[in-house]
Order: C-alpha cells, then structure tokens, then sequence
C-alpha cells in the first residue's frame, strides 16, 4: 500500500518539523537526496560522473533551492554545472551561494530571447535537474519555463515533482516536464499516484527526510498487486458454496443479453461462492454459465447476501422495478449503468437506502455527471464529495480509478495499460465487486481490488492486441492467481 498526502498536510507536516529541525539542514538532506539519484542516472546514461554536464532549472522557490543545492553536492564529485534561473533575482540565496562557492556556473534565464541563448547547453546537457516549482505550483507553466521545458532532450531528474502538474490533482494543465526519474521527500503527493501527471513522474523516490512522524494518515492510498493478492477471498477448507457468499446478479434484457452473460460470468470468476441470476437473459446466461442458478425476477432469486445490479437493465419502467426490487432486499449492492442513471433521475429510490447498507456506484464519467454534477479537474476530490454525500461507496471508472467511502477514505488504482476500455467491461467489474461484496469483503476494497484485477485481467487477455469484454472474464483467474502470486502466496 503506498499512501499519498496533500500538499497542505506535507506544508503543516514540515511546519511540526521545522520547530526541531533548521531548515536550512532540511533543505540540504532533500538536496542531498537529489544528489546521490543524479549521480546514479549520470552513471547509468553516461558511464560516470566526473566531467558530465548537468543543467539545473531553477524557479523561484525552495524546489529551486534544493536543486541549487544539489548541484553543489555534485560539483563536489567533478561534475559540470550550470544552473539556469528561470525567475532571476528570485532564487534561493543560500543555494546559489552554496553553488558559486563549488565553481557551479550560472546564467539568467528571464525571457525568450535568453532561452535561445541557452538553447545550445541544453541540448548538450547529460542530465537535467527539474527544480522549477514544487508543492506551491499553480496552474501551467508560465512561458519561459514552458519554452525550456520543451528543449529538453536529456534525461531529466524532477525534483519533487515534474514541474507543470498539478501536485494535489494530477492535472496537467499545459506543456510540463517528463521526468525520467523523481525524487520526492519525506512524503508522496497525490499527483504521484494519479494520472495523467504520474505519467510524467518516471521512477519515483521517496528520500526520508525525517517528516514521517509528523504526517499521521496519508489522504489516499493505492493498494499494491500484493496487497490484493493478499486480500482476495478463496476457499478454506471449512467452506461450501454458501459460506463463501451468494451473489445475485439483476442485469441485461432479454433483447440485450450481454450484459447479463459478462457480469454473470465475472461474478463466477471472482470467488468460488454461488451466483444467481435474476431477469429475462435467463436462457443466454444458462446457456454460458450452467454453474449459476437462474430464475426470470429478482423476487423469485432465492436467497442471496448481495447484489450486482444495473447493467443493461434500461432505465426505463422495467429497469426502474427491477431495481426497486433489488434495493428493497435491503443487501450490500454494486450498482451501475442503468441503476446509477435511474437513481439519478428518481430521487425516492433513495428512500430505500438503509445507510448502514453500503452500495457501491460505480460511474463512468458521464454517469458521474449525471449522478452528482461534473467530475472536474480534481477528480479525487468529486468522488469524495459524491461518497459523502450518498452515504455510499463511489468508485469513478476510467484510467485512474478512484474509490471513496463516506468517511473520506480514498483508494486509487492507476491502470499501467488502456486494455479494458472496451464495451462491456464495466459489466464484468460489476460482477467481480458483487462477488465480492457476497463474500463479506469490506465496500471499498471490494471495489479497489476488484479494479485491480479487471484491469490486469484486461492485461493478460489481451497480450498486446485489442480485446472484447469477453476475453476479460476467462483472465480473471489468471489475474487473481497472478496476485496471489505477489503475495506469496502461490509459488
Ligand atoms: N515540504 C517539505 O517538507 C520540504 C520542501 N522542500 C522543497 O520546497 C518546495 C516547495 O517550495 P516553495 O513553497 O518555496 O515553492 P515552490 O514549489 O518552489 O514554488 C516556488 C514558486 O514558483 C512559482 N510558481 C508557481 N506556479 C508556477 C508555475 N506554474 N510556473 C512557474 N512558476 C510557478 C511561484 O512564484 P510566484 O512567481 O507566483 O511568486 C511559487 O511561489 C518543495 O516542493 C520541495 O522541493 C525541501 O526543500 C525540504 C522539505
Ligand atoms: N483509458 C483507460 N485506461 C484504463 N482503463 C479504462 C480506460 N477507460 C476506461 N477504463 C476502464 O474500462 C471500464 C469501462 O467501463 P464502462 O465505462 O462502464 O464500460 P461499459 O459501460 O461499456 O461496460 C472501467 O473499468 C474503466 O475504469
Ligand atoms: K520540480
């Protein structure tokens, strides 16, 4: 589990911090950090140290002065360095000090035409280090340090965070740094777990700079491969087909049958407890899936300890009493598509949520919209307003998907690929989160484990060439034995 924390809990945090700790020492332990990751990929890209050309881009803030700072260290080991000060007369005094008192070069960089000027030592640059802004970033890059931005074509080292994203969002507002490596201090910040931005982070390193005790919970956390192998429930040998959980599954029509056929499918693949299905795609899910019990209306279902609910189902009349049906049994649901359209469109289904029954919305985008008005910039923060005020657990599809409960609780999984952005594949996360919501799994991991292995399914279906939601359900098992795997659990 890695667990990210706000640019304004990292501010308080140092604040608690610098009452025992100068902030000069500070500032040089981060820049040390900076330092040591510089010299590494100065060796790994160019076979030594000594005599390599670092540029330092320095902005007008503390990110600059680490970065000054840090170009003294490797002054120190023979390397060449140039800083160039993006906001002249602005730069951190000590660290420029500290730089001129190794024989470190300096230059002004204050507008286009001295851009140009430099224009020749950055591209003859080895490494560049990104000390433009940090933590107090707002908005893009102003123009000249988005014009060197996009000179660069050595490796770059971001110093805390690439300069241009946003560090609370993730947003990338405009031209900003693709880092091949980061070094972050004390703390990781929320656009290191978030896309787009922490597609620009490269490699990340967190460099301990004794902030830790001061920080208390992280504001999000992206749960490892690991930590979802570990988790995910399979059988032991005091269970039955009951004790690992029943899930009913209420999706598709009988014109629309898929539906119905993939989230049915995902639900058998997730856990090994019993699945029923209850609507008019009867005949095609028997046909699919003979392992699950199928009758034509949720009230006829039979007993179950939770539901998978919306896909397909329209959202017309039919749809509105299907779901009305599978909300008033009162169990822990998954609902989405149709069900989050009509609940969006029919305040007193509402009426029927128990809040200490958890559902679980699971929006895409435009669903999202309709349920709680438009996503935003600040995604994580959306769907934390949206999981309060429902009182439910949200969890908001797409390439980073994010999960909050209605404490605040926030669980983020940033998809390494695209592969699951097909038609369907939303029916069989459905699925996968109602298994595990039958198995007695906690909402929210429900959702967040389930998100991991639906996408890594969607990996290993995939292989490197498009796939239909279909191909999704048989990669389940494969994903989940892959967990396990990196858990230990399975050699
Ligand atoms: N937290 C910690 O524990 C530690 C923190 N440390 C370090 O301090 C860093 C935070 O430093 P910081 O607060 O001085 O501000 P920083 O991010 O350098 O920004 C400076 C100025 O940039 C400007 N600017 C803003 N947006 C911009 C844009 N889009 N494009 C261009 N410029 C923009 C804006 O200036 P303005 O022109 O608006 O006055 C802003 O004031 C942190 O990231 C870490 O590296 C470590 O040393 C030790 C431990
Ligand atoms: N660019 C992307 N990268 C990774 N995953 C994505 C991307 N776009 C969508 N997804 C995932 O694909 C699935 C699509 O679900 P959904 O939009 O409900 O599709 P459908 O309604 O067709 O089933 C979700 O799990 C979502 O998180
Ligand atoms: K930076």
């Amino acid at each position: 589990m890695r667990g990210a924390w706000t640019t304004t809990r990292v501010r308080d945090a140092e604040d608690r911090l610098l009452r025992r700790v100068p902030s000069a020492r500070l500032m040089r332990r981060a820049a040390y950090g900076v330092a040591v990751e510089a010299a590494v990929m100065l060796r790994a890209h160019t076979g030594g140290t000594s005599g390599r050309r670092v540029v330092l881009l320095v902005g007008a803030g503390n990110n600059g002065g680490d970065a000054l700072w840090a170009g003294a260290f490797l002054r120190r080991r023979g390397v060449d360095v140039t800083a160039l000060l993006l906001a002249p007369g602005r730069a951190h005094p000590e660290g420029l000090a500290a730089l001129r008192r190794t024989g470190g070069r300096v230059v002004e960089v204050g507008d286009h035409d001295e851009v140009t000027a430099v224009a020749p030592r950055l591209a003859a640059a080895d490494l560049a280090v990104d000390g433009i802004v940090g933590i107090s970033a707002s908005g893009p890059l102003r123009p000249v340090a988005a014009e060197v931005v996009s000179r660069l074509s050595c490796p770059v080292l971001a110093v805390d965070l690439p300069s241009g994203v946003d560090p609370d969002t993730g947003a990338v507002p405009g031209p900003a740094v693709r880092a091949t490596a980061t070094v972050t201090f004390g703390a990781r910040k929320p656009l290191h777990l978030l896309g787009p931005g922490s597609e620009h982070v490269g490699e990340l390193r967190v460099v301990d700079i004794g902030l830790g005790p001061e920080l208390g919970e992280p504001d999000l956390r992206a749960l490892d491969r690991h930590d979802v192998g570990l988790g995910w429930p399979v059988p032991g040998p005091a269970d039955d087909k009951y004790t690992q959980g029943v899930v009913g599954v209420a999706a598709g029509s009988s014109v629309f049958p898929g539906a119905a056929v993939l989230a049915t499918g995902a639900a058998v693949a997730a856990t090994s407890g019993m699945v029923r299905y209850a609507g008019p795609a009867a005949d095609a899910v028997r046909s699919t899936w003979p392992e699950v019990v199928v009758t034509g209306s949720v009230e006829d279902a039979g007993r179950v300890q939770a539901w998978a609910a919306g896909p397909g189902i329209g959202v017309g009349e039919t749809g509105r009493r299907v779901l009305e049906q599978v909300l008033a049994a009162g169990l822990p649901t998954c609902l989405d598509a149709d069900a989050i359209t009509l609940l969006a469109r029919h305040e007193e289904l509402w009426d029927l949520h128990d809040p200490d029954t958890t559902w679980v919305l699971t929006p895409h985008e435009g669903e999202f919209t309709r349920l709680a008005g438009e996503v935003g910039t600040d995604r994580v923060d959306a769907v934390r307003r949206a999981a309060r005020r429902f009182r439910c657990v949200v969890l908001l599809k797409g390439n980073t998907t994010v999960v909050a409960d209605p404490d605040g609780h926030v669980l983020v999984n940033r998809s390494t690929s695209s592969w699951v952005s097909t038609a369907g594949s939303g029916d069989v996360l459905t699925g996968m989160i109602g298994a595990l919501l039958a198995s007695g799994a906690e909402p929210a991991l429900a959702a967040a484990w389930a998100a991991s292995a639906h996408e890594l399914a969607g990996e290993l279906a995939a292989r490197g060439a498009p796939i239909g939601a279909s191909a999704l359900v048989p990669s389940v098992s494969e994903a989940i034995r892959v967990l396990r795997r990196s858990a230990g659990l399975l050699p």
